[in-house]
Protein backbone atom coordinates (compact mmCIF):
# COMPACT_ATOMS: atom_id res chain seq x y z
CA UNK A 1 0.00 0.00 0.00
CA UNK A 2 1.61 3.44 -1.66
CA UNK A 3 2.11 5.33 1.73
CA UNK A 4 0.01 8.57 1.90
CA UNK A 5 1.84 11.71 0.19
CA UNK A 6 3.95 13.11 3.50
CA UNK A 7 4.58 16.73 2.45
CA UNK A 8 2.98 17.36 -0.79
CA UNK A 9 -0.42 16.26 -1.48
CA UNK A 10 -2.59 15.35 -4.79
CA UNK A 11 -5.88 14.14 -5.03
CA UNK A 12 -6.82 11.24 -7.16
CA UNK A 13 -5.13 12.65 -11.33
CA UNK A 14 -2.06 13.09 -9.16
CA UNK A 15 -2.50 16.82 -9.38
CA UNK A 16 -2.29 19.08 -6.44
CA UNK A 17 -5.38 19.68 -4.91
CA UNK A 18 -6.70 23.40 -5.11
CA UNK A 19 -7.57 26.12 -2.20
CA UNK A 20 -10.86 24.95 -1.69
CA UNK A 21 -10.38 21.17 -1.41
CA UNK A 22 -7.39 21.86 1.08
CA UNK A 23 -9.51 24.43 3.07
CA UNK A 24 -12.31 21.79 2.99
CA UNK A 25 -9.68 18.77 3.52
CA UNK A 26 -8.47 20.83 6.94
CA UNK A 27 -11.94 21.31 8.14
CA UNK A 28 -13.28 17.68 7.84
CA UNK A 29 -9.94 17.11 9.57
CA UNK A 30 -11.29 18.89 12.74
CA UNK A 31 -14.88 16.16 12.02
CA UNK A 32 -17.10 19.38 12.54
CA UNK A 33 -19.91 17.60 14.23
CA UNK A 34 -17.97 16.44 16.87
CA UNK A 35 -16.40 19.50 18.33
CA UNK A 36 -19.81 21.46 17.70
CA UNK A 37 -21.42 17.95 19.92
CA UNK A 38 -18.14 18.43 22.30
CA UNK A 39 -18.28 22.17 22.78
CA UNK A 40 -22.16 21.91 23.88
CA UNK A 41 -21.14 18.74 26.26
CA UNK A 42 -19.21 20.92 28.21
CA UNK A 43 -21.83 23.74 28.10
CA UNK A 44 -23.68 21.21 29.40
CA UNK A 45 -21.51 20.60 32.13
CA UNK A 46 -21.56 24.11 33.17
CA UNK A 47 -25.15 24.61 32.96
CA UNK A 48 -25.75 21.53 34.85
CA UNK A 49 -23.28 22.95 37.51
CA UNK A 50 -24.40 26.47 37.80
CA UNK A 51 -27.73 27.58 36.33
CA UNK A 52 -27.76 30.54 35.09
CA UNK A 53 -23.87 31.61 34.57
CA UNK A 54 -21.81 33.35 37.22
CA UNK A 55 -18.75 33.20 34.82
CA UNK A 56 -19.83 33.51 31.30
CA UNK A 57 -16.36 34.40 29.75
CA UNK A 58 -14.96 31.17 32.04
CA UNK A 59 -17.94 29.24 29.98
CA UNK A 60 -17.04 30.48 26.70
CA UNK A 61 -13.31 30.13 27.30
CA UNK A 62 -13.89 26.28 28.15
CA UNK A 63 -16.75 25.84 25.07
CA UNK A 64 -13.84 27.18 22.69
CA UNK A 65 -11.37 25.15 24.34
CA UNK A 66 -12.89 21.69 24.02
CA UNK A 67 -13.98 22.51 20.52
CA UNK A 68 -10.03 23.80 19.62
CA UNK A 69 -9.13 20.58 21.41
CA UNK A 70 -11.19 18.61 19.97
CA UNK A 71 -10.49 19.46 16.30
CA UNK A 72 -6.53 19.13 16.93
CA UNK A 73 -7.52 15.59 18.64
CA UNK A 74 -9.19 14.26 15.46
CA UNK A 75 -6.64 16.24 12.71
CA UNK A 76 -3.59 14.46 15.16
CA UNK A 77 -5.75 11.23 14.57
CA UNK A 78 -6.01 11.22 11.36
CA UNK A 79 -1.96 12.41 10.75
CA UNK A 80 -0.87 8.94 13.00
CA UNK A 81 -3.70 6.36 11.22
CA UNK A 82 -2.71 8.10 7.72
CA UNK A 83 -1.34 4.47 7.06
CA UNK A 84 -4.32 2.35 8.68
CA UNK A 85 -7.04 4.89 6.85
CA UNK A 86 -5.59 4.12 3.60
CA UNK A 87 -7.21 0.60 4.12
CA UNK A 88 -10.02 1.54 6.79
CA UNK A 89 -10.70 5.01 5.44
CA UNK A 90 -9.29 6.10 1.78
CA UNK A 91 -11.74 8.66 1.23
CA UNK A 92 -10.66 10.88 4.56
CA UNK A 93 -8.61 13.83 3.88
CA UNK A 94 -5.37 12.56 4.04
CA UNK A 95 -5.19 9.12 2.42
CA UNK A 96 -7.34 10.88 -0.70
CA UNK A 97 -4.86 13.63 -0.87
CA UNK A 98 -6.49 16.78 -0.26
CA UNK A 99 -4.32 17.42 2.60
CA UNK A 100 -0.62 16.49 3.30
CA UNK A 101 0.59 14.49 6.39
CA UNK A 102 2.93 17.07 7.28
CA UNK A 103 -0.36 19.83 6.55
CA UNK A 104 -2.67 18.14 8.60
CA UNK A 105 -0.16 17.93 11.68
CA UNK A 106 0.69 21.05 11.28
CA UNK A 107 -2.51 22.14 11.62
CA UNK A 108 -3.32 20.08 14.55
CA UNK A 109 -0.78 22.02 16.34
CA UNK A 110 -1.99 25.05 15.57
CA UNK A 111 -5.78 23.87 17.08
CA UNK A 112 -3.59 22.40 20.17
CA UNK A 113 -2.37 26.11 20.93
CA UNK A 114 -5.62 27.45 20.47
CA UNK A 115 -6.55 25.16 23.57
CA UNK A 116 -4.29 26.12 25.77
CA UNK A 117 -4.62 30.01 24.96
CA UNK A 118 -8.42 29.51 25.93
CA UNK A 119 -7.60 27.30 29.10
CA UNK A 120 -5.30 29.49 30.83
CA UNK A 121 -8.23 31.98 31.24
CA UNK A 122 -10.03 29.21 33.53
CA UNK A 123 -9.79 28.37 37.23
CA UNK A 124 -7.13 25.85 38.33
CA UNK A 125 -9.16 22.98 38.51
CA UNK A 126 -10.31 23.60 34.56
CA UNK A 127 -6.54 23.93 33.94
CA UNK A 128 -5.55 21.19 35.37
CA UNK A 129 -8.45 18.91 33.29
CA UNK A 130 -7.65 20.62 29.88
CA UNK A 131 -3.54 19.52 30.49
CA UNK A 132 -4.56 16.00 31.13
CA UNK A 133 -6.83 16.25 28.14
CA UNK A 134 -4.08 17.66 25.56
CA UNK A 135 -1.52 15.46 26.85
CA UNK A 136 -4.12 12.06 26.16
CA UNK A 137 -5.33 13.57 22.83
CA UNK A 138 -1.57 14.02 21.50
CA UNK A 139 -0.57 10.37 23.17
CA UNK A 140 -3.58 8.13 22.55
CA UNK A 141 -3.08 7.29 18.73
CA UNK A 142 0.75 6.38 19.32
CA UNK A 143 0.68 4.84 22.93
CA UNK A 144 -2.69 3.72 23.79
CA UNK A 145 -4.56 2.86 20.46
CA UNK A 146 -2.81 -0.16 20.24
CA UNK A 147 -3.95 -1.42 23.87
CA UNK A 148 -6.56 -3.59 24.06
CA UNK A 149 -9.28 -1.84 25.55
CA UNK A 150 -7.31 0.88 27.13
CA UNK A 151 -7.28 3.53 24.07
CA UNK A 152 -11.68 2.61 24.25
CA UNK A 153 -11.25 3.98 28.23
CA UNK A 154 -8.84 6.87 27.08
CA UNK A 155 -11.59 7.90 24.48
CA UNK A 156 -14.54 7.31 27.11
CA UNK A 157 -12.43 9.86 29.60
CA UNK A 158 -12.40 12.46 27.13
CA UNK A 159 -15.33 12.10 26.36
CA UNK A 160 -17.17 12.34 29.57
CA UNK A 161 -14.25 15.24 30.60
CA UNK A 162 -16.48 17.39 29.17
CA UNK A 163 -19.20 17.84 31.46
CA UNK A 164 -16.34 18.13 34.27
CA UNK A 165 -14.38 20.66 32.46
CA UNK A 166 -17.48 22.59 31.85
CA UNK A 167 -18.69 22.15 35.70
CA UNK A 168 -14.92 23.35 36.48
CA UNK A 169 -15.17 26.52 34.60
CA UNK A 170 -17.60 27.67 36.92
CA UNK A 171 -15.95 25.88 39.92
CA UNK A 172 -17.85 22.99 40.54
CA UNK A 173 -16.62 19.89 39.35
CA UNK A 174 -17.42 17.57 41.66
CA UNK A 175 -21.65 18.32 41.73
CA UNK A 176 -23.20 15.07 41.84
CA UNK A 177 -25.36 15.55 38.54
CA UNK A 178 -22.08 16.58 36.48
CA UNK A 179 -20.08 13.19 37.54
CA UNK A 180 -23.34 11.35 36.72
CA UNK A 181 -22.89 12.41 33.29
CA UNK A 182 -19.59 12.03 33.04
CA UNK A 183 -20.12 8.46 34.12
CA UNK A 184 -22.73 7.93 31.52
CA UNK A 185 -21.16 9.79 28.72
CA UNK A 186 -17.85 7.84 29.56
CA UNK A 187 -19.56 4.21 29.52
CA UNK A 188 -21.53 4.69 26.32
CA UNK A 189 -18.36 6.32 24.66
CA UNK A 190 -16.32 3.11 25.58
CA UNK A 191 -19.02 1.05 23.91
CA UNK A 192 -19.33 3.02 20.61
CA UNK A 193 -15.44 2.71 20.58
CA UNK A 194 -15.26 -1.53 20.90
CA UNK A 195 -18.41 -1.32 18.16
CA UNK A 196 -15.95 1.11 15.94
CA UNK A 197 -12.83 -1.25 16.66
CA UNK A 198 -14.74 -3.94 15.09
CA UNK A 199 -15.93 -2.20 12.24
CA UNK A 200 -12.22 -1.19 11.92
CA UNK A 201 -10.40 -4.30 12.34
CA UNK A 202 -9.21 -5.23 8.80
CA UNK A 203 -6.53 -2.50 8.78
CA UNK A 204 -5.98 -2.88 12.61
CA UNK A 205 -4.66 -5.78 12.46
CA UNK A 206 -2.64 -4.86 9.15
CA UNK A 207 -0.95 -2.67 11.23
CA UNK A 208 -0.19 -4.21 13.73
CA UNK A 209 -2.46 -2.73 16.62
CA UNK A 210 -3.98 -4.68 19.47
CA UNK A 211 -7.59 -3.61 19.98
CA UNK A 212 -9.61 -5.89 21.97
CA UNK A 213 -11.65 -7.28 19.07
CA UNK A 214 -7.99 -8.74 17.77
CA UNK A 215 -7.00 -10.08 21.01
CA UNK A 216 -10.39 -11.52 22.59
CA UNK A 217 -12.49 -12.09 19.67
CA UNK A 218 -15.43 -9.65 18.02
CA UNK A 219 -18.06 -11.77 20.04
CA UNK A 220 -16.39 -11.30 23.33
CA UNK A 221 -15.30 -7.67 22.57
CA UNK A 222 -19.17 -6.67 22.00
CA UNK A 223 -20.06 -8.13 24.93
CA UNK A 224 -17.98 -6.32 27.00
CA UNK A 225 -19.19 -3.01 25.27
CA UNK A 226 -22.87 -3.91 25.38
CA UNK A 227 -22.46 -4.81 29.42
CA UNK A 228 -20.82 -1.04 29.81
CA UNK A 229 -24.26 0.14 27.62
CA UNK A 230 -26.30 -2.17 30.14
CA UNK A 231 -24.72 -0.29 32.98
CA UNK A 232 -25.22 3.42 31.31
CA UNK A 233 -28.27 2.79 30.63
CA UNK A 234 -29.27 1.74 34.22
CA UNK A 235 -27.62 4.45 35.66
CA UNK A 236 -29.47 6.94 33.29
CA UNK A 237 -32.55 6.66 35.80
CA UNK A 238 -30.25 8.71 38.11
CA UNK A 239 -29.99 12.45 37.33
CA UNK A 240 -34.34 12.03 37.39
CA UNK A 241 -34.83 10.47 40.74
CA UNK A 242 -31.79 12.05 42.26
CA UNK A 243 -30.66 15.40 41.07
CA UNK A 244 -33.40 16.70 40.20
CA UNK A 245 -33.62 16.42 36.31
CA UNK A 246 -37.43 17.55 35.26
CA UNK A 247 -39.69 14.95 33.24
CA UNK A 248 -38.47 16.26 30.38
CA UNK A 249 -35.67 14.46 30.91
CA UNK A 250 -37.05 10.86 31.51
CA UNK A 251 -39.09 11.69 27.95
CA UNK A 252 -36.08 11.83 25.99
CA UNK A 253 -33.72 9.62 27.32
CA UNK A 254 -35.86 6.46 27.51
CA UNK A 255 -35.88 7.11 23.72
CA UNK A 256 -31.84 7.43 23.87
CA UNK A 257 -31.47 4.34 25.70
CA UNK A 258 -33.62 2.37 23.60
CA UNK A 259 -32.17 3.21 20.93
CA UNK A 260 -28.68 2.62 21.96
CA UNK A 261 -29.50 -0.63 23.52
CA UNK A 262 -30.72 -1.48 20.25
CA UNK A 263 -27.73 -0.69 17.95
CA UNK A 264 -25.66 -2.99 20.66
CA UNK A 265 -27.74 -5.98 19.61
CA UNK A 266 -27.23 -4.80 15.65
CA UNK A 267 -23.47 -4.74 16.35
CA UNK A 268 -23.21 -8.20 16.15
CA UNK A 269 -24.55 -8.44 12.75
CA UNK A 270 -23.58 -4.49 11.60
CA UNK A 271 -20.95 -2.51 13.54
CA UNK A 272 -20.84 -0.20 11.05
CA UNK A 273 -24.31 0.48 11.17
CA UNK A 274 -24.75 0.35 14.50
CA UNK A 275 -22.06 2.65 15.90
CA UNK A 276 -23.51 5.86 14.10
CA UNK A 277 -26.81 4.35 15.52
CA UNK A 278 -24.98 4.51 19.24
CA UNK A 279 -23.86 8.37 18.30
CA UNK A 280 -27.76 9.63 17.36
CA UNK A 281 -28.79 7.92 20.83
CA UNK A 282 -26.06 9.54 22.49
CA UNK A 283 -26.84 12.91 20.31
CA UNK A 284 -31.08 12.21 22.00
CA UNK A 285 -29.17 11.87 25.69
CA UNK A 286 -26.99 15.14 25.32
CA UNK A 287 -30.77 16.84 24.45
CA UNK A 288 -32.15 15.29 27.60
CA UNK A 289 -29.40 16.62 29.66
CA UNK A 290 -30.30 20.12 28.35
CA UNK A 291 -34.31 20.01 28.82
CA UNK A 292 -33.79 18.00 32.16
CA UNK A 293 -31.71 20.68 33.48
CA UNK A 294 -33.87 23.26 31.71
CA UNK A 295 -36.81 21.97 32.93
CA UNK A 296 -35.47 21.16 36.68
CA UNK A 297 -38.21 20.30 39.23
CA UNK A 298 -38.49 22.74 41.55
CA UNK A 299 -35.45 22.96 43.80
CA UNK A 300 -31.79 23.16 42.72
CA UNK A 301 -30.24 20.26 41.14
CA UNK A 302 -27.34 18.22 42.96
C1 LIG B 1 -26.78 5.99 28.63
C2 LIG B 1 -26.63 7.43 28.28
C3 LIG B 1 -27.75 8.34 28.61
C4 LIG B 1 -25.51 7.86 27.70
C5 LIG B 1 -25.25 9.27 27.33
C6 LIG B 1 -24.07 9.31 26.38
C7 LIG B 1 -23.67 10.67 25.89
C8 LIG B 1 -24.52 11.86 26.14
C9 LIG B 1 -22.54 10.75 25.19
C10 LIG B 1 -22.03 11.98 24.58
C11 LIG B 1 -21.35 11.57 23.28
C12 LIG B 1 -21.13 12.71 22.35
C13 LIG B 1 -22.30 13.54 21.97
C14 LIG B 1 -19.86 12.89 21.91
C15 LIG B 1 -19.48 13.97 20.98
C16 LIG B 1 -18.10 14.42 21.31
C17 LIG B 1 -16.98 13.51 20.83
C18 LIG B 1 -15.96 14.12 20.05
C19 LIG B 1 -16.86 12.19 21.07
C20 LIG B 1 -15.58 11.40 20.80
O1 LIG B 1 -15.72 10.68 19.61
C21 LIG B 1 -14.62 9.81 19.35
C22 LIG B 1 -14.98 8.97 18.17
O2 LIG B 1 -14.06 7.89 18.00
C23 LIG B 1 -14.99 9.81 16.91
O3 LIG B 1 -15.42 8.94 15.88
P1 LIG B 1 -16.54 9.50 14.91
O4 LIG B 1 -17.70 9.97 15.75
O5 LIG B 1 -16.90 8.30 14.04
O6 LIG B 1 -15.90 10.62 14.13
C1 LIG C 1 -12.39 19.09 27.43
C2 LIG C 1 -11.12 19.13 26.65
C3 LIG C 1 -10.17 20.26 26.87
C4 LIG C 1 -10.84 18.17 25.74
C5 LIG C 1 -11.75 17.02 25.43
C6 LIG C 1 -11.70 16.73 23.95
C7 LIG C 1 -12.67 15.64 23.57
C8 LIG C 1 -14.14 15.86 23.71
C9 LIG C 1 -12.19 14.49 23.09
C10 LIG C 1 -13.10 13.39 22.67
C11 LIG C 1 -12.36 12.28 22.08
C12 LIG C 1 -11.60 12.63 20.82
C13 LIG C 1 -12.02 13.74 19.95
C14 LIG C 1 -10.55 11.91 20.53
C15 LIG C 1 -9.66 12.23 19.35
C16 LIG C 1 -9.03 10.97 18.83
C17 LIG C 1 -9.99 10.12 18.06
C18 LIG C 1 -10.63 10.62 16.83
C19 LIG C 1 -10.22 8.91 18.51
C20 LIG C 1 -10.93 7.90 17.72
O1 LIG C 1 -10.09 7.68 16.63
P1 LIG C 1 -9.85 6.19 16.04
O2 LIG C 1 -9.83 5.18 17.13
O3 LIG C 1 -8.66 6.26 15.17
O4 LIG C 1 -11.16 5.96 15.18
P2 LIG C 1 -11.56 6.78 13.89
O5 LIG C 1 -10.39 7.59 13.44
O6 LIG C 1 -11.94 5.73 12.87
O7 LIG C 1 -12.73 7.64 14.30
MG1 LIG D 1 -8.37 7.22 13.42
Amino acid sequence: MPPAAETESSVGDGSPPGAAETARGLLELTRPGNILSAGILTFTGSFVAAGVFTTPYHVLAAVLATVFATGAGNAVNDYFDREIDMINRPDRPIPRGAVSARGALAFSLVLFLGAVVCAVFLPVEALVIAVVNLLALVAYTEYFKGLPGVGNVVVGYLTGSTFLFGAAAVNNALAPSVLILFGLAALATVTREIVKDVEDIAGDREEGLKTLPIVVGERPALFIGVSAMVAAVGASVYPYFNSGFGLAYLVLVIPADILMLAACVQSFEDPSAAQKRIKHGMLLATAAFIAGRAFALTGPVV
